[in-house]
């Protein structure tokens, strides 16, 4: 029966969110649909919060610039986010094709006051890329869309928790990092999806610490499929790291409650 209601509200909010994100309407922070999943936030709607019946506690950005960041991260988090914000007539600010998405740690722990509901809504659950506070620690990025082009980058910087090869950056670590920026596109571009297929070339070793770029692009869309392709590449884009296509299928909520 919980599963049910919880399911139903899943499907009534990816409902609605095309219809606000069309009509230019601020998406209140309702926790469950403030991940990287929204499509249309920007740094404008960030500012909004609307008390929400669970909690008004208002949960980390984790995208956000902290003490961690080289300068060279913080230099591109600003190249990126000043394109998001682009001077329209008499000043004011207009909502331009590139979107910064916030990052949090959780999307149904707030939705649901931090109960445990269910097997599938585990209370202790995190998104994977963004479970270690210890700030610098592991994966510190943000992620930019630009919705004219259907594009996404990504400014990473890999922390000491994520080696593999001595100095270098584990290949799954690489793997979970273009899973997350090809995956948050095809969320904006197809709403709710998995991935299907992720297939990875490593070109050159990413060293720790080092700030890279991660480029994602839609190739095509197919039905229920949207196809990307996505490069690792330093931060001057000199050097191909990694490269990689990524096949995404839509599903509808149900998929997701499946046991
Ligand atoms: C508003 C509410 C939203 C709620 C959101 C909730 C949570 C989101 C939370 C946070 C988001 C934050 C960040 C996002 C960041 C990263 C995203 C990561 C995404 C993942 O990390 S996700 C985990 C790994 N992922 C899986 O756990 C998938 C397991 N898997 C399946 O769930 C099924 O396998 C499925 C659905 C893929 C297909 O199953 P199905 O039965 O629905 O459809 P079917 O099999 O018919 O395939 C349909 C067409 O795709 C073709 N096709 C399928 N698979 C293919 C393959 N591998 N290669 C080539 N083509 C393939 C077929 O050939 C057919 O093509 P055609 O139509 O042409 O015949």
């Amino acid at each position: 029966m919980l599963r049910r209601a919880v399911s139903a509200f899943c499907y009534a909010a990816a409902r609605a969110i095309p219809a606000l994100r069309q009509r230019n309407i601020a998406l209140p922070q309702l926790p469950f649909l403030r991940a990287s999943l929204i499509p249309g936030l920007n740094s404008d709607y960030q500012s909004v919060t609307l008390s929400w019946p669970f909690s008004s506690f208002r949960p980390r950005d984790y995208s956000l610039p902290n003490p961690s960041w080289s300068p060279q991260m913080l230099r591109l988090y600003n190249y990126y986010n000043n394109l998001c914000e682009q001077d329209g007539e008499g000043g004011k600010k207009e909502i331009g094709p590139w979107i910064r998405l916030p990052s949090y740690n959780r999307t149904v722990k707030y939705a649901t006051g931090g109960q445990c509901l269910s097997k599938v809504l585990q209370a202790k659950a995190r998104l994977f890329t963004r479970n270690i506070e210890e700030e610098g620690a592991a994966f510190e990025y943000a992620m930019f869309l630009n919705t004219e082009e259907k594009a996404a980058v990504c400014v990473f910087q890999a922390g000491p928790l994520l080696e593999g090869p001595v100095g270098n950056l584990h290949g799954g670590a690489i793997a979970t990092i273009i899973d997350t920026v090809t995956g948050a596109l095809s969320i904006y571009l197809g709403g709710l999806v998995v991935t299907a297929n992720l297939n990875v070339n490593y070109r050159s070793p990413i060293p720790l610490g080092s700030v890279v770029l991660v480029h994602a692009a839609l190739e095509k869309m197919e039905d229920r499929k949207i196809y990307i392709s996505c490069q690792v590449t330093s931060s001057d884009g000199s050097k191909l790291h990694t490269e990689a296509t990524a096949l995404f299928v839509k599903v509808n909520v149900g998929h997701l409650f499946e046991r």
